[in-house]
């Protein structure tokens, strides 16, 4: 399980030899302590090298061996022999270094790490802390706030990372034995006190207090997440209907009605359920795209999970009658109010009695679709999130006459397709789409003002968002935003010369996005757009001088002066706008309550759950300094209404800023006045 052997005349090789992924079983452990001893008691030996076999140093402890009686010798010996070793001990670590393995690999005096390995110590997330001198020996070596949070959290992280944090010392993309070999030749006979870790001393920091408040903030927030994901599930109305009043309806047969990139995932999820799907759409060469993306869709699904697919329960039509006897429809027509509306009316008089009507729409009034049928009460929108099989947000829209038995039902049926499902009211753009709009504007300004694209994402990415605003939108296309504008009579045609006005419908407004649409920049799709992609369909953004000659040119023709702008002004900017639009929803009574909003964020727009969701956020970053950057913002933008504290806001703080599960006191006041 470990096997010694000689390299270049004096170098001791152990190689670990525990396939697949050389973990540290009973045999490997004896098998690292009887070559160690070997290797250093024979004098031709001057330094050791240990490696795993098949490009894979170690996977750390063998999880199948966890148990009351663990046979074999113990690990913390075995390391801390290494460690004391009179000869230099190199680790050549390839593939992973997990756990125990890193554990080993830290013990050792220098540490050579191929490019492509992982490292970390994911202990935490089998409900362990590192047992075998993993605690001790990562803060001595690459200080305390870096090891919390590796610690915290269980990362992997890559080689240039770990070379960064001054874990490993070195980083090959050649052969990494033969330079963890040539490394150990050259140090072979140097003193090694230095080299043993546990013999620093624990970096001492002043701020040591805050690196553990920070840490126990990060704790708060995921058992935060944890209780809210719970909480959206006790959904109530404003009517007073709640989960606990409300019998969802069973749906044994359902439709999806439009079979574009959405209807095609909505079909995959309620297979996957379990749920018998017609799949309808009109147009023939679409209907037979779609039957094989999601036939694939659902065998990919199958493999993965080692269950069967889920295809025979799907029939496919082109004829909307097929429609006539489910229990439930959900429409995923194009996002146009018109057609939607038709296609209501239709669904109205060919449904059974009783069918749930459902549409997919992001933004457009529930009560508009309502108003086409027979039965409005029957009416509620399932908005899915891109993709509909994958992404486990569903917000569950109820309309003026949605009856709460039609909410039940959708609620119950996003569960049964493994969603995390927010019942929220009928605004324009429900929550999550509308607190995204003062976010976006929020970029286009500061875009005007002086940022990059790359300065407010890098920011943004930073705070621990996957991607910034604009990457985001390259990624989601920028014509969706350029339709609706153009449909609100906002978005003009810009032109290459002429004036630009900057005040639309009384506020200001940032023609940006329309003029990359105007250039047929979409994004990524048309592999052009805040970033350049190299070709339609590319991933990779790069940044792009064409952008910031735009945005030069852009700025002299409005005489705009470019100034510095820092991190800290896109975050309070970008978020802060947003938690006032969630704010207001909250005070309109759109969502019920702030765990709504912020699980919604969470789940369906990025939000680093460590940092709760927006709401979560503002309590902890303080509402008083959150109401007081606000002021301060709207004082010098009086054209920009979302920058204007609302009175959710004011009241909080004239309350004393309660913390986040305590606003309801107060919401409910507000909203049972309106
Ligand atoms: C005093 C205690 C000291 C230390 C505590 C610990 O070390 S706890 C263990 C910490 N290590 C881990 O959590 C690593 C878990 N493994 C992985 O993350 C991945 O397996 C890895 C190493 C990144 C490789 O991924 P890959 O996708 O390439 O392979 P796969 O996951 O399919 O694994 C291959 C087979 O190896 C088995 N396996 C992996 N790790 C362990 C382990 N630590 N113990 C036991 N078995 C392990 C895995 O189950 C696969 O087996 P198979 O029979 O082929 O399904």
């Amino acid at each position: 399980m470990a096997q010694l052997s000689y390299v270049s005349g004096s170098v001791g090789l152990i190689t670990l030899q525990n396939p697949p992924v050389n973990v540290l079983s009973a045999a490997t452990r004896q098998g690292i302590m009887e070559s160690m001893k070997k290797a250093l008691n024979d004098p031709k030996v001057k330094s050791v090298v240990i490696c795993g076999q098949n490009g894979v140093f170690c996977a750390g402890a063998d999880i199948k061996e966890f148990g009351p009686n663990i046979s074999g010798p113990s690990i913390v010996p075995l390391i801390y022999d290494i460690e004391v070793a009179n000869k230099p001990v190199v680790a050549a670590i390839e593939g992973s270094a997990l756990g125990g393995g890193l554990e080993l690999a830290l013990t050792c005096h220098y540490r050579i790490a191929h490019s492509k390995t992982r490292l970390g110590l994911p202990e935490v997330t089998l409900g362990l802390l590192p047992g075998a001198g993993g605690t001790q020996l990562l803060p001595r070596l690459i200080g305390i706030p870096a090891s919390l949070e590796l610690i915290t959290t269980g990362r992997h992280i890559t080689a240039a990372e770990a070379l960064q944090l001054g874990l490993v010392d070195h980083v090959t993309q050649s052969d990494t034995v033969d330079s963890a070999v040539k490394f150990a030749l050259s140090v072979e006979g140097e003193p090694l006190d230095s080299r043993r870790i546990s013999k620093r001393p624990c970096p001492h920091l002043p701020d040591l207090d805050a690196v553990f408040e920070a840490v126990m903030q990060k704790a708060r927030a995921l058992q935060y997440s944890f209780f809210a994901q719970r909480a959206v599930g006790r959904w109530s109305m404003p009517s007073g209907a709640s989960w606990n009043t409300s019998k969802a309806r069973p749906v044994h047969r359902a439709a999806v009605l439009g079979l574009g990139t959405m209807g095609r995932g909505i079909t995959v999820a309620l297979a996957q359920a379990g749920v018998s799907v017609v799949a309808v759409e009109i147009q023939e060469k679409q209907l037979n795209e779609a039957r094989e993306h999601v036939y694939a869709t659902l065998e990919r699904g199958a493999q993965q999970s080692g269950v069967s697919p889920s295809c025979a329960n799907i029939t496919y039509s082109h004829d909307i009658q097929a429609v006539a006897d489910v229990d439930l429809v959900i429409e995923a027509v194009l996002e146009d109010l018109s057609l939607k509306e038709k296609v209501f009316q239709q669904l109205s008089a060919i449904c059974k009695p009783g069918t749930l009507l459902c549409s997919n729409t992001s933004s457009l009034d529930l009560n508009c679709l309502a108003s086409q049928t027979k039965n409005p009460e029957l009416v509620v929108g399932m908005h899915f999130f891109a993709p509909a099989h994958v992404m486990k947000l569903l917000e569950v829209v109820y309309g003026s006459k949605s009856s709460p038995e039609a909410v039940a039902t959708a609620m119950q049926l996003g569960k049964k397709m493994g969603k995390i499902s927010v019942a929220v009211g009928n605004c324009r753009g429900f929550v999550g789409n509308r607190m995204l709009k003062p976010y976006i504007e929020q970029s286009y300004f500061l875009l005007e003002e002086g940022a990059t694209p790359e300065l407010v994402d890098k920011a943004l990415e930073e705070f621990g968002f996957p991607m910034g605003v604009f990457r985001m939108s390259d990624l989601s296309g920028l014509d969706v935003g350029w339709r609706v504008r153009k449909e609100d009579g906002l978005a003009e045609p810009v032109g290459t010369s002429g004036q630009i006005t900057r005040l639309r419908g009384g506020r200001r407004y940032s023609p940006l996005g329309d003029i990359l649409c105007e250039h047929g920049r979409f994004g990524q799709k048309t592999g052009l757009g805040w970033y350049q992609y190299g070709r339609p369909g590319g991933r990779v953004a790069k940044s792009d001088p064409w952008v910031f000659n735009l945005l030069e040119e852009y700025r002299a023709r409005l005489g705009l002066t470019a100034r510095p702008i820092d991190q800290q002004e896109v975050l309070e900017r970008c978020l802060y706008s947003l938690i006032n639009e969630g704010l207001c929803i909250l005070e309109e009574g759109f969502a019920s309550s702030p765990e709504d909003i912020d699980v919604i964020y969470v789940f369906g727009y990025g939000w680093p759950k460590h940092r709760g969701g927006p709401m979560f956020y503002a309590s902890m970053v303080g509402l008083a300094t959150v109401l007081e950057r606000l002021d301060h913002y709207y004082r010098s933008n009086p054209d920009v209404p979302s920058l204007k504290p609302c009175k959710l806001l004011r009241q909080l703080v004239a309350s004393g800023s309660p913390p986040v599960h305590k606003w309801k006191e107060i919401t409910k006041k507000i909203q049972n006045r309106l």
